[in-house]
């Protein structure tokens, strides 16, 4: 558990560090399910790990629920002389995924909390957006409520008055 401000609201965000490799997948899968933001994180100072987002990212496509808010992570940015994956490389993989993207490290704090606070600040974005969603949805479902109303009542009155009328 952690606390953070975004636009001056405190957040508890609750994080999971899920298991990388290949025999732990079962259990990692299950986490997705509750996960309102995941970072994809790669080690920029491994080819490998860069080509396994691809895996990843379809694994959370999979399991993770729809609204899911992604950002892709290349980490260990202090190991500029054993760099294997390009900072373009990264930036082009997260646009073709429509996700934002940070080099981070968590050796010298490098964009940690720059890239904790962007995913929360998407997440509420997107919890604002099926709130106001449902909001919208329930309001016309109550002016449908009404117009059913009043067209019962307009019925009402034009028999009402049609038998006036005769
Ligand atoms: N130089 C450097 N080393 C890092 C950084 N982040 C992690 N490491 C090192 O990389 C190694 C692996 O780190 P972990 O945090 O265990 O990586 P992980 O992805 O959680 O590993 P899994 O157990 O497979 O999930 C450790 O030796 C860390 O000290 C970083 O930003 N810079």
């Amino acid at each position: 558990m952690k606390t953070i401000e975004v636009d001056g609201i405190k957040v508890r965000i609750q994080i999971w560090d899920t298991a990388g490799q290949e025999r732990y997948q079962t259990i990692t899968k299950q986490y997705y399910r509750r996960a309102q933001g995941i970072f994809l994180v790669y080690d920029i100072t491994s080819e490998r790990s860069y080509q396994h987002i691809m895996k990843w990212a379809s694994d959370v496509d999979e399991y993770a629920p729809d609204g899911v808010q992604k950002i892709l992570i290349g980490n260990k940015a202090d190991e500029e002389q054993k760099r294997q994956v390009g900072k373009n490389q990264g930036m082009k993989l997260a646009e073709e995924y429509g996700m934002d993207f940070f080099e981070t490290s968590a050796c010298t704090n490098y964009n940690i909390k720059e890239s904790f606070t962007r995913l929360t600040e998407l997440v509420l974005m997107a919890h604002k957006r099926e709130l106001e969603g449902l909001r919208m949805s329930s309001a016309d479902e109550l002016n449908l409520a009404e117009l059913e109303d009043d067209g019962s009542k307009a019925d009402g009155m034009g028999n009402s008055s049609k038998s006036c009328w005769c």
